[in-house]
């Protein structure tokens, strides 16, 4: 088993208490993590507790902000706490009463994606995906700016990032490598194809444009939002002010310890 990571690791833990991660707005400041024991998280399958929610794990895969997959995503899966993950089978209930389902696009986090971010932040001349992810914000500004938590909440295994999919589920067309760049911020029929609902920009989308509250975007957007606010809030979540997607179970089991288990399958149990 590997045991939790202290983050007493110089530039990460740097970054965490210089800039306080994505502890603004909604969030708690993250405070530094103690010496960890050797503890195992108990995380489970998202799928094993609840397949309808949908997944689409985009850090397993190229489609995102980095580029290609991101280290210690072995899998292409939803891996939490269990409280977390039956709390969200909760809201997928209510989800669904209303005609929607949730679609999660990360959920547990190691703590070496985290490292592999912040080492991408850190390379200014690795800018293939500014177009589509971050087009107005300089990539040295990401952590400052709160889109990259560092250390970030997913590290404990019961924050998830997630949207709103209609249901029946509209089909989602294959993303192809080298495909055109289009911004995340552009309208919704021009972006990046995803089937989930009009959320005003595209997951991980590092803009003004995605803080939660944002009054610029279109009122289909701002009502989806809140539709996704409200269930998430109901069921026991905190969403994040700079960031429409992202929400942190409130009654998380572990919050102090930063986990850095691959996402595969044999790191739940
Ligand atoms: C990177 C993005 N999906 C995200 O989760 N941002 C927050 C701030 C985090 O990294 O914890
Ligand atoms: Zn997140």
């Amino acid at each position: 088993m590997t045991s939790p990571r202290t983050l007493a690791l110089g530039l990460t833990a740097t970054l965490a208490l210089v800039t306080g991660g994505c502890g603004r707005g909604d969030e708690p400041e993250p405070t530094p993590p103690p010496p960890s024991p050797s503890v195992s998280p108990g995380f489970v399958v998202l799928s094993d507790v609840d397949d309808r929610i949908l997944t689409d794990i985009r850090y397993a895969t190229a489609a995102n902000f980095v580029g290609r997959r991101v280290d210690g995503y072995q899998e292409p899966l939803c891996l939490l706490t269990a409280r977390a993950a039956e709390a969200l089978r909760r809201v997928q209930d209510a989800a669904l009463a209303v005609g929607r389902s949730l679609k999660v696009y990360d959920c547990y986090r190691p703590q070496r994606a985290t490292d592999d971010f912040l080492h991408w932040a850190a390379q200014p001349d690795q800018d293939a995906t500014k177009a589509e992810f971050y087009p107005r914000v300089p990539k040295t500004e990401l952590v400052d700016r709160g889109y990259l938590g560092a250390p970030s909440a997913h590290s404990r295994g019961s924050t998830v990032d997630l949207t709103l999919v209609d249901v029946p589920p509209p089909e989602q067309a294959r993303v192809e490598p080298g495909r055109p760049l289009v911004a995340c911020t552009a309208l919704y029929a021009r972006r990046l194809a995803d089937n989930s609902v009009d959320m005003g920009t595209g997951f991980d989308c590092f803009d003004p444009l995605s803080h939660t509250d944002s009054d610029r975007v279109g009122p289909t957007a701002r009502e989806n939002r809140r539709q996704l606010r409200h269930l998430m809030t109901d069921g026991g979540f905190v969403g994040y002010d700079r960031e429409w997607w992202h929400f942190r179970y409130r009654d998380e089991p572990w919050p102090d310890t930063y986990f850095d288990l691959p996402v595969t399958r044999s790191s739940a149990g």
